[in-house]
């Protein structure tokens, strides 16, 4: 009998196949702590910058969502609003990582995040899920009752008079209410897999429609799902010590302590805000990874190795 010799490539091929069966088998303890679990992923606007990197993470909520988990994606878009307001002329300012927004500025931001940003990552989800029938379903704190808001109130001291006085952001305000019946009613279908795409938009009492900072809806949509993990994909490793260091995991109160200690700055005091805030609420976990790395969730949330850091009780 004559036997052809595989090539090089075939047999590299071969090894590679036997790896990932093995990676796959490797995973069936961390697929079964998840099954069915809800995770809600906030996928922040820095993290959408690379169209490929994007369509990737739109892949990764598919196979999540195959594999069991029931993933509910909230997402932010504050530097695509911010290129919009640009080409609108509008200026737009921050304070303490919120953004000031007028009517003509809330009207612009609904536009971007409820409209192009939203419809467009529900639509790669749809896309990268088509052949299994996974469906990306885009939503706002608008549909349904969703998310009911209150106008965000901050003060600030005269440095020279020392007097406090309110430094009116608009319409910006901060979640008291999330309805969780559509979304659960999604997630829970057996027949159907859908995945819920929320943009970061609330209405007050009063009607009005606010503008939300999404890593806080993110927080508080976890909250009432009472998610067995949130997952808050930035454009960092994860939350750095003082000599630069991912931290791996740290407690409520280290967290608090790093806000004092003026490790955590910037963008970073909300995200280890709301963790905290969620955990408090019954989030199992939450953690703090690089959107910009692909399959940073599944090293996550399916490897003996976490990515980034890890925030519990
Ligand atoms: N201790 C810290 N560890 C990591 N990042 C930090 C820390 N302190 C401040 N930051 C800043 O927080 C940023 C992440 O927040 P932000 O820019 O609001 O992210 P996103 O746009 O993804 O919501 C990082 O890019 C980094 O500049
Ligand atoms: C009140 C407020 O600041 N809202 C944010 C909403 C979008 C957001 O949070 O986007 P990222 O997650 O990409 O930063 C904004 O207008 O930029």
């Amino acid at each position: 009998m004559n036997q052809v010799p595989i090539t090089e490539d075939e047999r590299q091929s071969e090894d590679r196949s036997w790896a990932t069966a093995r990676t796959l088998a490797e995973a069936l303890p961390y697929i079964q702590v998840y099954d069915r679990q809800t995770v809600v992923i906030k996928y922040g606007g820095h993290a959408m910058g690379d169209e490929a990197v994007a369509k990737q993470f739109a892949a990764d909520v598919v196979l999540l969502k195959l594999m069991g988990v029931n993933p509910v994606v909230v997402h932010g878009g504050g530097p695509q609003i911010s290129a919009m307001l640009d080409r609108a002329g509008v200026k737009s300012e921050f304070v303490d990582g919120l953004r000031v927004t007028d009517a003509a500025t809330m009207q612009i931001a609904e536009m971007v995040l409820s409209g192009a940003v939203n419809k467009e990552i529900a639509n790669w989800i749809t896309e990268a899920g088509k052949q299994a029938d996974v469906r990306g379903v885009g939503l706002s704190g608008k549909d349904a009752g969703l998310l009911t808001v209150e106008k965000t109130r901050r003060t600030r001291r005269d440095p020279d008079s020392m007097i406090e006085h309110e430094v009116d952001l608009g319409f910006v305000g901060e979640p008291t209410r999330v309805d969780p019946k559509l979304i659960r009613g999604l997630i829970a279908s057996e027949s159907e897999d859908w995945v819920p795409v929320i943009a970061p938009i609330g209405v007050a009492e009063d009607g009005k429609t606010y503008n939300v900072n999404a890593d806080t809806v993110a927080g508080a949509v976890a909250g009432s799902l009472q998610a067995k993990r949130m997952l808050l994909l930035t454009d960092v490793k994860g939350v750095l010590d003082k000599d630069g260091q991912v931290i791996r995991q740290m407690t409520v109160a280290e967290a608090e302590q790093l806000i004092a200690d003026g490790v955590a700055t910037g963008g970073m005091i909300p995200k280890l805000e709301t963790a905290m805030a969620a955990v408090k609420a019954g989030v199992e976990a939450v953690v703090i990874l690089d959107g910009r790395r692909s399959h940073a969730m599944l090293v996550e949330l399916f490897t003996e190795h976490g990515a980034g850091t890890l925030v519990k009780a």
